[in-house]
Protein backbone atom coordinates (compact mmCIF):
# COMPACT_ATOMS: atom_id res chain seq x y z
CA UNK A 1 0.00 0.00 0.00
CA UNK A 2 1.20 3.27 -0.49
CA UNK A 3 2.92 4.98 2.38
CA UNK A 4 2.01 1.90 3.78
CA UNK A 5 3.41 0.94 7.13
CA UNK A 6 5.10 -2.75 7.58
CA UNK A 7 4.12 -3.93 4.64
CA UNK A 8 4.97 -7.91 4.11
CA UNK A 9 5.83 -8.08 0.06
CA UNK A 10 7.41 -6.23 -2.45
CA UNK A 11 10.54 -4.04 -2.85
CA UNK A 12 8.89 -0.59 -1.25
CA UNK A 13 11.27 0.76 1.15
CA UNK A 14 9.17 1.13 4.16
CA UNK A 15 9.86 3.72 6.29
CA UNK A 16 9.45 1.74 9.40
CA UNK A 17 11.60 -0.61 10.84
CA UNK A 18 11.44 -4.72 10.88
CA UNK A 19 11.54 -4.28 14.56
CA UNK A 20 8.41 -2.83 14.80
CA UNK A 21 6.60 -4.41 11.54
CA UNK A 22 7.55 -7.73 12.75
CA UNK A 23 5.48 -7.91 16.09
CA UNK A 24 2.81 -6.42 14.40
CA UNK A 25 2.20 -8.93 11.47
CA UNK A 26 3.30 -11.42 13.50
CA UNK A 27 5.38 -13.23 11.07
CA UNK A 28 9.04 -13.47 10.39
CA UNK A 29 9.70 -14.10 6.86
CA UNK A 30 12.62 -16.32 7.16
CA UNK A 31 14.70 -17.69 3.68
CA UNK A 32 16.62 -20.90 3.60
CA UNK A 33 17.98 -23.36 1.22
CA UNK A 34 17.24 -26.43 3.42
CA UNK A 35 20.35 -28.43 2.03
CA UNK A 36 23.16 -27.55 4.48
CA UNK A 37 23.16 -30.26 7.78
CA UNK A 38 23.23 -29.22 10.07
CA UNK A 39 22.42 -25.37 9.99
CA UNK A 40 19.36 -25.98 7.27
CA UNK A 41 17.48 -28.95 6.92
CA UNK A 42 14.21 -29.39 4.93
CA UNK A 43 12.91 -32.84 6.62
CA UNK A 44 10.49 -35.21 3.58
CA UNK A 45 7.39 -33.67 5.61
CA UNK A 46 8.62 -30.15 4.31
CA UNK A 47 9.01 -29.14 7.89
CA UNK A 48 12.84 -27.21 8.43
CA UNK A 49 15.38 -28.37 11.26
CA UNK A 50 18.62 -27.33 12.00
CA UNK A 51 20.93 -25.32 14.28
CA UNK A 52 20.08 -21.90 12.50
CA UNK A 53 16.29 -23.04 12.04
CA UNK A 54 16.39 -23.59 16.12
CA UNK A 55 17.50 -20.09 16.02
CA UNK A 56 15.19 -18.03 13.59
CA UNK A 57 12.43 -19.91 15.69
CA UNK A 58 13.74 -18.05 18.75
CA UNK A 59 14.56 -14.89 16.85
CA UNK A 60 10.84 -14.76 15.67
CA UNK A 61 9.09 -15.99 19.31
CA UNK A 62 11.10 -12.99 21.33
CA UNK A 63 9.47 -10.64 18.09
CA UNK A 64 6.03 -12.17 19.15
CA UNK A 65 5.76 -13.55 15.57
CA UNK A 66 5.91 -16.97 13.79
CA UNK A 67 9.10 -17.95 11.29
CA UNK A 68 7.77 -18.39 7.89
CA UNK A 69 10.22 -20.11 6.26
CA UNK A 70 11.10 -20.11 2.12
CA UNK A 71 13.25 -22.01 0.37
CA UNK A 72 15.51 -20.69 -1.81
CA UNK A 73 19.18 -21.67 -3.27
CA UNK A 74 22.96 -20.96 -2.40
CA UNK A 75 22.72 -18.28 -5.91
CA UNK A 76 19.98 -16.29 -4.45
CA UNK A 77 20.05 -16.50 -1.08
CA UNK A 78 21.50 -12.97 -0.45
CA UNK A 79 19.46 -10.94 -2.84
CA UNK A 80 16.16 -12.33 -1.39
CA UNK A 81 16.90 -10.43 1.45
CA UNK A 82 18.48 -7.40 -0.48
CA UNK A 83 14.74 -7.33 -2.63
CA UNK A 84 12.65 -7.43 0.73
CA UNK A 85 11.29 -10.86 -0.42
CA UNK A 86 12.49 -12.24 2.91
CA UNK A 87 13.44 -10.54 5.84
CA UNK A 88 16.33 -12.30 7.48
CA UNK A 89 18.30 -15.33 5.81
CA UNK A 90 19.52 -17.85 8.06
CA UNK A 91 21.38 -21.15 7.25
CA UNK A 92 25.11 -21.89 7.39
CA UNK A 93 25.41 -17.99 5.21
CA UNK A 94 29.09 -17.16 4.82
CA UNK A 95 29.71 -13.38 5.30
CA UNK A 96 31.65 -11.93 2.30
CA UNK A 97 32.17 -8.49 0.66
CA UNK A 98 30.34 -8.64 -2.44
CA UNK A 99 27.33 -9.79 -0.67
CA UNK A 100 27.74 -6.82 2.32
CA UNK A 101 27.84 -4.83 -0.31
CA UNK A 102 24.10 -6.15 -1.30
CA UNK A 103 22.91 -6.72 2.65
CA UNK A 104 24.08 -6.40 6.30
CA UNK A 105 25.04 -9.43 7.98
CA UNK A 106 24.38 -9.81 12.12
CA UNK A 107 27.07 -10.40 14.46
CA UNK A 108 28.57 -13.61 13.49
CA UNK A 109 27.48 -17.36 14.75
CA UNK A 110 30.71 -18.91 14.30
CA UNK A 111 34.02 -19.10 12.06
CA UNK A 112 34.05 -21.31 9.62
CA UNK A 113 36.60 -21.79 6.21
CA UNK A 114 37.50 -24.16 3.44
CA UNK A 115 38.63 -27.47 3.95
CA UNK A 116 38.85 -30.78 1.77
CA UNK A 117 36.87 -33.71 2.45
CA UNK A 118 37.93 -37.48 0.77
CA UNK A 119 37.57 -40.81 1.10
CA UNK A 120 39.69 -41.50 4.32
CA UNK A 121 41.91 -43.67 1.45
CA UNK A 122 42.59 -40.58 0.03
CA UNK A 123 42.85 -38.08 3.02
CA UNK A 124 46.82 -37.80 2.35
CA UNK A 125 46.58 -37.24 -1.20
CA UNK A 126 44.28 -34.32 -1.58
CA UNK A 127 45.86 -32.59 1.78
CA UNK A 128 46.72 -29.40 0.26
CA UNK A 129 45.63 -27.23 -2.94
CA UNK A 130 48.64 -28.34 -4.90
CA UNK A 131 48.11 -31.91 -4.66
CA UNK A 132 44.23 -31.00 -5.16
CA UNK A 133 45.14 -28.78 -8.39
CA UNK A 134 46.21 -31.65 -10.48
CA UNK A 135 45.03 -32.41 -14.04
CA UNK A 136 42.94 -36.29 -13.54
CA UNK A 137 41.15 -34.80 -9.73
CA UNK A 138 37.74 -34.46 -9.97
CA UNK A 139 36.42 -31.71 -7.68
CA UNK A 140 33.18 -31.57 -6.85
CA UNK A 141 31.32 -28.78 -6.01
CA UNK A 142 27.70 -27.50 -5.17
CA UNK A 143 26.44 -24.43 -7.62
CA UNK A 144 26.34 -20.94 -6.37
CA UNK A 145 27.68 -20.12 -3.03
CA UNK A 146 31.27 -19.49 -1.53
CA UNK A 147 32.15 -23.32 -2.23
CA UNK A 148 31.72 -22.90 -5.98
CA UNK A 149 33.74 -19.38 -5.92
CA UNK A 150 36.70 -20.81 -4.03
CA UNK A 151 36.75 -23.60 -6.30
CA UNK A 152 36.39 -21.57 -9.52
CA UNK A 153 39.28 -19.41 -8.13
CA UNK A 154 41.58 -21.54 -6.76
CA UNK A 155 41.47 -24.82 -9.48
CA UNK A 156 42.99 -24.48 -12.59
CA UNK A 157 44.12 -28.19 -13.66
CA UNK A 158 42.01 -30.60 -11.87
CA UNK A 159 38.55 -30.73 -13.35
CA UNK A 160 35.36 -29.17 -11.46
CA UNK A 161 32.10 -31.03 -11.76
CA UNK A 162 28.87 -28.68 -10.49
CA UNK A 163 26.73 -31.41 -8.31
CA UNK A 164 23.08 -29.67 -8.46
CA UNK A 165 22.04 -31.18 -5.33
CA UNK A 166 23.81 -30.32 -1.78
CA UNK A 167 22.09 -33.22 -0.32
CA UNK A 168 23.15 -36.33 -2.27
CA UNK A 169 26.93 -34.26 -3.37
CA UNK A 170 28.56 -36.37 -0.52
CA UNK A 171 27.15 -40.03 -2.15
CA UNK A 172 28.89 -39.11 -5.30
CA UNK A 173 32.34 -39.25 -3.61
CA UNK A 174 31.49 -42.30 -1.54
CA UNK A 175 31.12 -43.98 -5.08
CA UNK A 176 34.06 -42.98 -6.33
CA UNK A 177 32.25 -40.78 -9.06
CA UNK A 178 34.38 -37.92 -7.59
CA UNK A 179 37.31 -37.29 -5.30
CA UNK A 180 37.54 -34.41 -3.21
CA UNK A 181 34.87 -31.63 -2.26
CA UNK A 182 35.89 -28.05 -0.44
CA UNK A 183 33.48 -27.16 1.86
CA UNK A 184 33.11 -25.33 5.45
CA UNK A 185 35.10 -27.50 8.16
CA UNK A 186 31.78 -27.62 9.91
CA UNK A 187 29.94 -29.73 7.13
CA UNK A 188 33.19 -31.83 6.52
CA UNK A 189 33.02 -33.09 10.08
CA UNK A 190 29.30 -33.47 10.21
CA UNK A 191 29.08 -35.45 6.75
CA UNK A 192 32.48 -37.57 7.46
CA UNK A 193 30.43 -38.83 10.67
CA UNK A 194 27.34 -39.44 8.70
CA UNK A 195 29.34 -41.24 5.99
CA UNK A 196 32.22 -43.60 7.73
CA UNK A 197 33.78 -43.60 3.66
CA UNK A 198 34.57 -40.10 4.24
CA UNK A 199 37.48 -38.34 5.88
CA UNK A 200 37.66 -34.85 6.83
CA UNK A 201 41.13 -33.39 5.49
CA UNK A 202 42.59 -30.94 8.51
CA UNK A 203 39.19 -28.82 9.49
CA UNK A 204 41.50 -27.90 12.40
CA UNK A 205 43.80 -25.39 9.84
CA UNK A 206 40.74 -24.53 6.60
CA UNK A 207 42.29 -22.77 3.71
CA UNK A 208 39.64 -19.71 4.00
CA UNK A 209 38.89 -17.97 6.89
CA UNK A 210 34.80 -17.38 6.61
CA UNK A 211 32.27 -16.09 9.20
CA UNK A 212 28.56 -17.11 9.32
CA UNK A 213 26.02 -14.48 10.33
CA UNK A 214 22.51 -13.95 9.44
CA UNK A 215 22.23 -11.58 6.25
CA UNK A 216 19.67 -8.68 6.86
CA UNK A 217 18.32 -5.89 4.86
CA UNK A 218 20.79 -3.24 4.35
CA UNK A 219 19.46 0.49 5.85
CA UNK A 220 17.36 -0.95 8.67
CA UNK A 221 19.82 -0.14 11.70
CA UNK A 222 16.94 -1.25 14.14
CA UNK A 223 16.34 -4.60 12.83
CA UNK A 224 19.87 -4.80 12.67
CA UNK A 225 20.66 -3.76 16.31
CA UNK A 226 18.31 -6.33 17.90
CA UNK A 227 19.69 -9.46 15.52
CA UNK A 228 23.01 -8.59 16.96
CA UNK A 229 22.05 -8.52 19.86
CA UNK A 230 19.88 -11.62 20.06
CA UNK A 231 22.63 -13.23 18.29
CA UNK A 232 25.39 -11.92 21.02
CA UNK A 233 23.04 -13.16 23.46
CA UNK A 234 22.28 -16.52 22.41
CA UNK A 235 26.43 -17.71 21.31
CA UNK A 236 27.43 -16.82 24.71
CA UNK A 237 24.72 -17.86 26.86
CA UNK A 238 24.55 -21.32 26.02
CA UNK A 239 21.67 -21.20 23.70
CA UNK A 240 23.20 -21.68 20.07
CA UNK A 241 25.99 -23.99 21.89
CA UNK A 242 23.35 -26.40 22.86
CA UNK A 243 21.55 -26.28 19.28
CA UNK A 244 24.91 -27.33 18.29
CA UNK A 245 25.95 -30.02 20.51
CA UNK A 246 21.97 -31.29 19.51
CA UNK A 247 22.60 -31.23 15.50
CA UNK A 248 26.32 -31.84 15.45
CA UNK A 249 25.48 -35.41 17.66
O1 LIG B 1 27.47 -19.63 0.19
C1 LIG B 1 27.61 -19.72 1.40
O2 LIG B 1 27.53 -18.80 2.16
C2 LIG B 1 27.90 -20.98 2.03
O3 LIG B 1 28.70 -21.02 2.93
C3 LIG B 1 27.09 -22.09 1.61
C4 LIG B 1 27.75 -23.28 1.00
C5 LIG B 1 28.62 -22.84 -0.18
O4 LIG B 1 29.62 -22.21 0.06
O5 LIG B 1 28.29 -23.20 -1.32
C6 LIG B 1 28.60 -23.98 1.98
C7 LIG B 1 28.45 -25.28 2.28
C8 LIG B 1 27.34 -26.10 1.80
O6 LIG B 1 27.84 -27.24 1.18
C9 LIG B 1 26.47 -25.40 0.87
C10 LIG B 1 26.64 -24.11 0.55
Amino acid sequence: APGGHGTAHGKGRDKGSLLDSVPKRGVLRVCTTGDYRPFTHREADGGYRGIDIDMARDLAKSLDAKPKFTATTWKEIVDDVADRRCDIAVGGVSITLPRARKTYFSEPTREDGKTPITRCADKDTYDTLDRIDRPGTRVIVNPGGTNEQFARDRIKRATITVHPDNTTIFQEIVDGRADVMMTDASETRYQARLHPELCSVHPDKPFTFAEKAYALPRGDEEFKEYVDQFVHLATHDGTYAAYEAQWME
